[in-house]
């Protein structure tokens, strides 16, 4: 236990009296500034979160969520199932976290789902090239203003996304040219989007060192992060465990395009587990190796991204951070609607756009404050391998902006490839009004000649030149008109000639009364642990009256518990009370607060009340019904709200009826002033 939770057991153990305020105070949530470590000791007391496998030494990047851990990320996961898979009518689906390597080797995730790293080449210290680069870059620019003498920014105002990566590495105050300084700031405003080349180069140039041992680093090398595995006993098959869902709704698409009656646009939505082997994991919950994520799939046809309900979204503000702004070294944010974004070609489509609106209306939903949360969007290397056009919604914590969700249009990246492996068609067909009349090259195989003169290899040189494109097919047509011939060349190497006797090529009128196309997918693609862990912080902060006293203000719609149910005392006048409301019998209110979908917990322990308050601010639970001598002298109980800590008296089929609504977002606080009494004694002093 760290020395300033200590403190507040300690403090609150001792004296009770220090958790009593006045009812009706004004809150002032920032009268005290960030403390990193009273947060984090609350978040391990309350066991939101500890370290995986802690009893045998742990393993860095695993995490198990404890009871409110668990039930925020449930909590926030339902409001995505309502906001998303509910509202917006998707098709959901469970698939398997085991992927055949064949797929992933087909989406390219085999071979290029990796990241760069540099080996300290004396003691074999490995690290991310692109975070040490980052970071020794930062060292070295804030040694630079300390022997200016200009102070370095405060960290959690540190408006820089690069600080979300950073190994700490200590600065020294040294003053550098003011050049070096502007190529500092640039390399640093896209350090995302240097290839391992480039990395190197600059690792070279800039003279970067392991900064613990001052030895000399190796030349990047890609690191895959996918865990292979074995399937079944042979060891034949191979696997991995996905990194992400998205390849199980591809593969699955032909049959989601029957459920949905052939037509698009429709979505399919997925929440489960992915698995990164991330070079150095760090920073708790922001970059481990198992995580929740969950992934929305939009298929859109190529030749018309409108959205139908665009209009509900075109409003939505955006904190926009553009890829030229950050290629030109800044990182200066513009407020703007949805709409506007669209409208200038910001934002590359209507329904890019809709979704940028929808998940920003989720994260408020949940809590996030729209002032630490801004949209960036991808310079060109950075840009995953697949995506035509990505903006990442970057939440700002005391680590910096950290990526939270990924919204990408993948085009017809995926569905293509697998398409081509598998020789399945993964395509949509519309029926045409009107037919589509256009001149195309056609091919025309001798079949019986062709068959005899390549016997075994015919049907691979047949399936080769039958995939050629229009392109293609128009140099092989030159080829015979010239030559008489053309070489084939097989998947393995091996070429082959085909004579103009075996092969035509010739123009033809195609009428198609049917279009088939392969669907664009957009992709939003959310990292549930880092909303989780942004969520806490931005929710966390201390009374005025003590620093260690935390209370995470959570909305109720994701607050692990809603309503705490407190006896003010032990005093057996409670008892019988108590029991008829606490029981779990069907009728009493504890049950009927659960049947309604209110999650409550009683606390008859023996602590202060004040205490009991306290705990359950640090667990996020925002109202608190109070048994006390009124209760049993005239049925009524007390509605305590955590925040303001202001308090309500009214008759107990009443109190329950308030605290349903205001846990259902049916009603706010100010609304349940008019319902209720306001309570005007100092309940929280025992
Ligand atoms: N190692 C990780 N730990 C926790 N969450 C992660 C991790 N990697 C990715 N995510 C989450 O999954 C989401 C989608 O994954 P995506 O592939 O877009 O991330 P990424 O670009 O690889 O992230 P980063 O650049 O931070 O490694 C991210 O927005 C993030 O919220």
């Amino acid at each position: 236990m760290s020395d300033n939770a200590k403190d507040f057991t300690q403090a609150s153990a001792s004296n009770p009296s220090t958790l009593a305020e006045p009812s009706s105070v004004i809150i002032n949530k920032s009268a005290h500034e960030f403390d990193k470590t009273l947060f984090d000791s609350l978040l391990s007391r309350r066991f939101f979160f500890a370290p995986s496998f802690e009893i045998y030494g742990g393993c860095a990047g695993f995490f198990d969520y404890g009871p409110p851990g668990s039930a925020l990320q449930a909590n926030i996961l339902e409001v995505w199932r309502k906001h998303f898979i509910i509202e917006e009518d998707m098709l959901e689906l469970d698939t398997t976290i085991m992927t055949l390597s064949d797929v992933l080797k087909t989406s390219g995730h085999v071979d290029k789902f990796t990241d760069w790293m540099v080996k300290d080449v004396v003691n074999g210290e490995i690290f991310r090239a692109d975070h040490l680069v980052e970071a020794v870059l930062e060292s070295r620019l804030k040694g630079d203003k300390e022997a200016r003498g200009q102070a370095a920014a405060p960290p959690a105002a540190e408006d820089d996304k690069k600080k979300k990566k950073k190994k700490v590495v200590k600065s020294t105050a040294v003053k550098m040219e003011d050049s070096v300084v502007k190529e500092y700031e640039f390399m640093l405003a896209q350090i995302d989007n240097y290839t391992g080349a480039e990395l190197g180069e600059i690792i070279k140039k800039h003279n970067i060192v392991n900064p613990e041992t001052g030895n000399q680093l190796s030349t990047p090398v890609e690191f895959n992060l996918m865990f292979q595995s074995e399937i079944g006993p042979t060891g034949h098959v191979k696997g991995y465990l996905r990194p992400e869902t998205a390849q199980g709704h591809f593969i699955n698409f032909q049959r989601l395009l029957e459920f949905n009656n052939g037509r698009v646009p429709f979505a399919s939505a997925q929440i489960g587990r992915s698995f990164r082997n991330e070079i150095s994991p760090r920073q708790g919950l922001l970059r481990v190796r198992e995580f929740t994520m969950a992934e929305i799939e939009h298929y859109v046809d190529p030749k018309d991204k409108s959205h139908p309900r665009f209009v509900d979204t075109k409003d939505v503000v955006l904190q926009l951070l553009p890829k030229d702004v950050q290629e030109r070294g800044e990182t200066t944010m513009t407020n703007m609607t949805v709409g506007d974004a669209v409208g200038q070609k910001i934002v590359d489509n209507e329904t890019l756009g809709y979704f940028l609106g929808r998940v920003q209306l989720f994260l408020e939903k949940i809590g996030i404050d729209p002032k630490k949360l801004r949209c960036r969007q991808h310079m060109g290397n950075e840009m995953a391998h697949y995506a035509s056009d990505c903006w990442d919604f970057e939440i700002q914590s005391s680590y910096g902006w950290i990526e939270c969700v990924g919204c990408a249009d993948r085009s017809a990246y995926d569905l293509t490839v697998h398409s081509n492996k598998t020789k399945q068609k993964l395509v949509v067909k519309e029926n045409l009004t009107e037919p589509n009349v256009y001149q195309k090259l056609d091919i025309q195989l001798e079949a019986k000649p062709f068959g005899m003169k390549f016997k075994k290899d015919a049907k691979s040189i047949e399936a080769v030149i039958r995939g050629y494109t229009q392109e293609q097919l128009a140099q092989v047509k030159a080829e015979l008109e010239e030559k008489k011939e053309t070489t084939v060349k097989l998947e393995g190497g091996a070429e082959h000639v085909v004579t103009d006797d075996l092969i035509k090529i010739q123009e033809i009128t195609v009428s198609e009364h049917i279009r088939e196309y392969t669907p664009n997918v957009i992709e939003p693609s959310f990292g549930i642990g880092r909303i989780l862990y942004s969520l806490l912080e931005h929710s966390y902060w201390a009374r005025e009256s003590d620093v260690a006293r935390g209370v995470l203000s959570l909305p109720p719609v994701v607050a692990p518990i809603k309503c705490l149910i407190v006896p003010l005392s032990a005093n057996s006048d409670f008892v019988p009370l108590i029991n008829e409301i606490c029981k779990p019998r069907f009728d009493s209110m504890s049950a009927k607060l659960r049947r309604a979908g209110v999650a409550s917990r009683v606390d008859a322990s023996g602590a202060s009340i004040g205490k009991r308050y306290a705990r359950n601010d640090e667990l996020g639970t925002p109202y608190g019904c109070t048994i006390d001598f009124a209760s049993v002298a005239n049925g009524t109980l007390t509605l305590r709200e955590r925040d303001t800590t202001d308090q309500l008296i009214g008759k107990i089929e009443d109190v329950i009826a308030v605290t349903v609504a205001l846990c259902n977002g049916q009603m706010e606080w100010k609304d349940a002033c008019e319902k209720l009494e306001k309570y005007s004694g100092t309940q929280e002093v025992e």
